[in-house]
Order: C-alpha cells, then structure tokens, then sequence
C-alpha cells in the first residue's frame, strides 16, 4: 500500500506519487528538456504551493454495492469503477460532498448507470471549487431528465452539503459518454460559481474549462505575463482563452485584446467575467482559432502579442500559419503537453519564430502531467 494514497495503484492517476516531490520535479523538468529544451533554454521548474488538496475539480463515479451506493474512482484504464472514499489530490470538501452524495443517491434510489446494460441512471458527479471565495458547484451527470422526487431530492441535497452554492443535473444521452452534457438543469443557487485569479473576478459554468491549480495558475499567468512584456500600448491576441482569463489579466496592461474559444458556453462567461471586471478593452468570439486567426488576416488586423494556450493536442499547423501571418512581434505559448508544444514550437521556428526560454510549473503534483510556458520571437 502507498503511504500517499491506499488507492494509487489500482487508479493509477497519481503516477508519480511513488517518487518523492523533488525527484517527481525533476523528472518533469527532464521531460522539459526533452521537448521544448532542445529549441531553448530550460529554468528551473516552479513547484506546486500545494501538493495535495489542490484539485479545485473533482470527478467522481458511482457503483452499487449490495445495499449501498459507493463512491469511487475509476480502475486505471477501465470504466470499472472502484470504491474509494476520498482521493489525495482532492479537497477535503470534495471528498466530503461525494460521500454524502452516495448516501443521498441510495436513499433516493438513484442508480448509477451501466453503459453496457444502459441502466441505471447516474453518470458521474463534478464538483467544481472555487479557492478565493469558498463557492461550490456539483454537477451530477445522469443517463436522461427523469429523476425521480428531484424536489426532495434537492431539499435533503442541501441539507447534507450545506457547503454547496449551487448544484446542477446535466444530461448526457450518449451511452458511453459519462462527462457533461449540455442539456442541465439547476436544482438551486446560480448554476455558476465565481472565482479570483490575480485580483480579476471569474465567473464559470459546469462546463468551462478552469486550471485545476488556483496558486499555482495564479503564479503561471504572472509569468506567462511577464514574458509578454506588455506596456500598455499592445494589440493582444488571446488564443483558446477558456472562460477569458489570460485576456482579461492582460488587458490591463494593453491596448486591446482579441480573444477566442471554441465553448459557447466558456465565451458566454468570458463576456460576463469582462463586464464584471470593468474591461472594455477585450473582444471575445465564439470560434475556432484557426477560422478566427484566418479572418484576423484577412483583415490585415494588428497583432502585437499572441497568449496561445492550446488542449494537450497543441495547435494545428494551419493556425499556426495563420498566426505566423499575423506576425506579432511575441508569442507566449502556454502548454499542458510539452511534447505537442515541442512540435508546435519547431513548425513555428520555421515560420520565423525563435524559442527563447521555457519555463515549466507543475500544476499536478504527483501525476505525470507537466505545464510549461515558452516565449517566442519574431526574427
Ligand atoms: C488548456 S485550455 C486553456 C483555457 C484558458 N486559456 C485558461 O487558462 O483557462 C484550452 C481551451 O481551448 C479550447 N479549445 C479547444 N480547441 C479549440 C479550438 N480549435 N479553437 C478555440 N478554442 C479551442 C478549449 O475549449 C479550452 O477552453
């Protein structure tokens, strides 16, 4: 058994946590080196403020068990799900709230759901955190709309986790997809809760993409920042920009910010999180990066400064084209996959970009995911 976590092994997720914090540090800035490094310098990586409890998302699946219902976690690799009663990397507040749930979704004779039977109907629970204000958000994920006795259910609900500020049913009719669908409902408060990152306010929905870390995202985007060197009189192009958070920090110290995404959801929050703010100076658009950073060319549109923080998958190479067409004179390139980012980063230096410095951060203690940011410049 691990000392850090009795389910590590059979979950799989923490798959460093055999190692202690510094060896787990060095081998991600190792893997920095592998991949970025070999095009610029590698500083030394920042560590996690915190390296358990730092989850301010948590997944949670579901299985019976004689009489009961179980909260669990996933078996490495399979969709069976295993009984753990708290997760390392998670809340206190999250495991609380999980536990509860099983017992409530028994007691009201909420099933979880079998994707090879197609019965039963509960998916999945998120619980969503945010750090600065102590708001919280469940998400429970089910099969389809009928849920037996919801207003009951909804009374007992907060009553058992009177820590919770909204909760929210989000259906996913597809059999084998077990995360957010589109389709919700909220059983009470906003359906959203709002955080603070580097003093802006952030507003975000059940499926808004969110950093999973606040201190240590906090300290990403300083240096993410940093690098851009804005003064003040710079166009910004925010790339993939989530629910407008980089975009938002940055204007102001710029001129204007374009920014995009591809969620409808993330920019319907993006341009409520602007308002709340008071920034006037940022433009969000619902749209793919490529087709947006297409259009922005075609328009001969100036660019001084492009945030790009893509999906593990990175970008593809005709965004990057484009991006190189709109040739800003910097390009801090924010990545969750410094192997994508290493591809990425060679397409660009042959579009006339130089890497200069990489900085990693860990934003996930003990896992094998690693964060890192490079800047680039023109000529
Ligand atoms: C790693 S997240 C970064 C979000 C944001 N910058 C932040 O720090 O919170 C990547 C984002 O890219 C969005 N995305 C994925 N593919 C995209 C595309 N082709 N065009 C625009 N946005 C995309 C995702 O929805 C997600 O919000």
């Amino acid at each position: 058994m691990n000392d850090f976590c009795r389910y590590a092994k059979k979950c799989n997720s923490c798959q460093l946590c055999n190692l202690n914090y510094e060896e787990q540090l060095r081998h991600k800035e190792n893997i920095c080196r592998k991949y970025p490094g070999k095009l610029c310098a590698v500083k030394k990586i920042s560590p996690s403020p915190k390296i358990t409890g730092y989850r301010n998302k948590a997944q949670f699946v579901y299985k019976r068990e004689g009489k009961r219902v179980i909260s669990g976690l996933y078996k490495s690799a399979t969709h069976s799900v295993m009984a753990a009663d708290q997760c390392a990397i998670c809340t206190d507040t999250a495991n609380t709230i999980t536990a509860a749930l099983a017992k409530l979704f028994y007691s009201f004779k909420v099933m979880p759901y079998d994707p090879y039977t197609e019965r039963g109907w509960l998916k999945s629970v998120v619980i969503r955190e945010a750090a600065a204000t102590g708001e919280v958000m469940a998400v429970i994920n089910g099969a389809d709309r009928i849920f037996p006795a919801k207003r009951t259910f909804t009374t007992a609900l907060q009553k058992a986790c009177p820590m919770l500020t909204t909760a929210v049913i989000a259906v996913n009719r597809d059999r084998a997809k077990l995360f957010t669908g589109k389709q919700s409902e909220i059983l009470f408060g906003d359906g959203r809760i709002t955080d603070v990152l580097c003093g802006e306010k952030f507003i975000l929905s059940p499926t808004s993409f969110y950093q999973i870390n606040h201190d240590q995202t906090e300290q990403l985007y300083q240096k993410a920042l940093e690098l851009a060197g804005l003064s003040g009189s710079e166009v910004v192009l925010d790339a993939y920009c989530g629910i407008g958070t980089i975009g938002i920090i940055a204007s102001r110290r710029a001129k204007f910010v374009h920014a995009v995404e591809l969620n409808p959801a993330a920019i319907a929050d993006a341009k409520r999180n602007a308002k709340l703010n008071g920034v006037e100076n940022i433009r969000f658009t619902a749209a793919d990066s490529k087709e947006y950073v297409r259009r922005l060319t075609e328009k001969d549109a100036r660019v001084d400064v492009a945030f790009i923080d893509p999906p593990r998958a990175g970008c593809t190479s005709s965004f990057l084209n484009s991006l190189a067409r709109l040739s800003p004179d910097r390009i801090v390139y924010i990545s969750c996959n410094p192997e994508t980012q290493a591809r990425d980063l060679r397409i660009l230096g042959r579009l006339g970009y130089k890497s200069r410095v990489c900085y990693p951060f860990d934003m996930f203690p003990h896992t094998n995911h690693c964060e890192s940011i490079v800047k680039l410049t023109r000529g």
